[in-house]
């Protein structure tokens, strides 16, 4: 179930179910009956439940959820925002089916209930809540009640995770057949609360006339694309990583970078830094290498090595020409490359360079991994801001540079220059903390050293670095994540 549905896609696939013979009517009860199981987990008998319905299919759910509830011994309370004459299709023939009371909303609705479920809007939302239907939002959120929102949380847009208006702040979400990207990107995760998918009926084969290109950020996507040592391997067959550093007082980051290219499974890896540093390098490296570059010529002299067949640029590197230049060198070849922190600041001023570059090769691996500040110097503030996502941000920076666009943050999102895209959740907010970017520029730059696709290296270390992050969560540091980095490696390589 990694596969993420725009609500226009959702859209396709219960068009794609009705006419594959499940009735609307068919969906709707399941879908209702679902919304109805996760309120019986929340409630006991004699309980009592306001169900929130609005004027479409959401409002529907509703209505079915009512019933079911009604006959599993709940006392609820059924409020409709909009006539009961103004409902049509599926949502009108369930509301027939509901014997009890429809009122209109009043604050008393929410005095001692159990819960309150948000039926209201969905994936029809076509602009923001205003008049009865905001002050109804205002009320729910000011009740503090638990909320078992049906779908999405109303005002919540499922396909970008924004709200333009007021928004129903969830305890719960349930929504149907497959997650939307808006369960997943801030601030729609925050108002979502916990996320349950029900299946409804819609078959799994819909998908492949969809061709969903948005997908949560799960082993599920990227294992196969791992790679593993043979039996009868040697460490030049695992890749030979190069982290080019900076002076030795800034040699923290590259080293932090480094080691986690090492735990990541490079066979080797390779520090270059000016030969005045490399005496403050050697002191803290062990199994790490050095090599002497002083300059962008030295850069080329050390990479003349083709075994070093992936470069990671920008951790402690300075921002400027010296760093662009070294870029630009070691942009000439086949061999993949990962461009972080100043390596991408370096070109704020001449970013179509930069893209020119990626572009002049065809078939290499280019990763970008800004976080929303160096995104904004080198792909443009307004590209950001102007997306309607930041999936659709990632995309289109993807799309621009020719490189796959690892958009950080507690939602980051991994895109590729195809299009696909992958919205990560296994994290832990402790990452937030100096130098964490560092190590998983690193973690990326080792899988691409072992010869796993760009896309898939980019995503499975996002995972990797937030899987190692969790495991130890309050008091992380960066440098705890390479030592965390073999358990979650293990429970990799045995399929957990
Ligand atoms: N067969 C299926 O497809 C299935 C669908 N299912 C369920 O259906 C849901 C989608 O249903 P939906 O398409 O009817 O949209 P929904 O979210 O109920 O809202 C539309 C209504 O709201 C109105 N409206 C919109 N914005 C507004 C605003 N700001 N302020 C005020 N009004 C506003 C809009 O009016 P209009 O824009 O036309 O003026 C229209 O009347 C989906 O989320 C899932 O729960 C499941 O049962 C499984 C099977
Ligand atoms: N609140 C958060 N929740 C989860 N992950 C986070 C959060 N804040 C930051 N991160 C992650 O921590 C890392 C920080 O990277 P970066 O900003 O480059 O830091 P640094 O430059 O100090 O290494 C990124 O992988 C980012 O996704
Ligand atoms: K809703």
């Amino acid at each position: 179930m990694i596969e993420l549905l725009t609500t226009q896609e959702m859209g396709q696939a219960d068009r794609l179910a009705i006419e594959g013979g499940t009735s609307g009517l068919q969906l709707m009860e399941a879908a209702g009956g679902a919304v109805a199981e996760r309120a019986m987990r929340r409630t006991a008998p004699g309980d009592r439940v306001a169900i929130l319905c609005g004027p479409g299919n959401n409002g529907g759910d509703g209505f079915v959820a009512a019933r079911r509830l009604v006959e599993a011994g709940r006392q609820v309370r059924l409020a409709l925002l909009g006539s009961r004459e103004g409902l049509r299709g599926d949502a009108a023939t369930v509301a027939g089916l509901w014997e009890g009371p429809v009122e209109r909303f009043s604050v008393d609705m929410l005095d001692g209930v159990g819960l309150v479920v948000d039926a209201l809007f969905g994936a029809g939302l076509a602009r923001p809540l205003d008049g009865e239907a905001a002050s109804i939002v205002a009320a729910v959120n000011e009740a503090g009640r638990p909320v078992l929102a049906v779908d999405v949380p109303s005002g919540l847009d499922g396909t970008t995770g924004r709200a333009q208006g007021p928004v129903v702040r969830a305890t719960e979400t349930i929504t149907f057949f497959r997650r939307k990207p808006g369960h997943l990107l801030l601030p729609g995760r925050s108002l979502c609360g916990e996320v349950s998918v029900a299946e409804i009926g819609i078959s799994q084969g819909v998908l492949g006339a969809i061709l969903p290109q948005a997908f949560v950020n799960e082993p599920a996507l990227w294992r196969s694309a791992l790679a593993w040592p043979q039996p009868d391997g040697h460490k030049y067959s695992r890749g030979h990583a190069l982290v080019v550093g900076g002076e030795g007082w800034k040699s923290g980051a590259p080293r932090l970078a480094a080691g986690a290219a090492l735990r990541a499974g490079a066979g080797l890896v390779t520090i270059a830094a000016p030969f005045r540093a490399l005496p403050i390098y050697a002191s803290q490296l062990t199994a790490v290498m050095l090599a002497e570059a002083n300059n962008p010529d030295g850069l080329g002299d050390v990479l003349a090595d083709e075994r070093k067949n992936a470069v990671l640029l920008g951790p402690g590197l300075g921002v400027g020409a010296g760093t662009a230049a070294m870029v630009k060198v070691a942009l000439c070849g086949r061999r993949a490359i990962v461009l972080d922190a100043d390596a991408l600041t370096s070109f704020e001023a001449r970013r179509e360079d930069l893209f020119a570059m990626i572009a002049a090769e065809a078939g290499r691996d280019v990763v970008l991994t800004p976080h929303e500040g160096e995104f904004a110097r080198l792909f443009g503030k307004e590209t950001l801001t102007e997306a309607p996502s930041k999936l659709e941000a990632a995309r289109a920076a993807a799309r621009a540079s020719g490189a796959i666009v690892v958009l950080k943050g507690s939602d980051t999102v991994v895109a590729g220059p195809d299009g696909r895209a992958a919205v990560n959740e296994m994290s832990s907010p402790f990452l937030a903390t100096a130098g964490t970017g560092d190590v998983l520029a690193g973690i990326i730059v080792g899988q691409l050293a072992q010869g796993v696709a760009g896309f898939e290296a980019a995503a499975s270390a996002v995972w990797i670095h937030g899987a190692a992050a969790a495991r130890r969560g309050p008091g992380l540091i960066s440098e705890d994540l390479q030592a965390l980095m073999p358990g979650v490696l293990a429970g990799l390589a045995a399929g957990v």
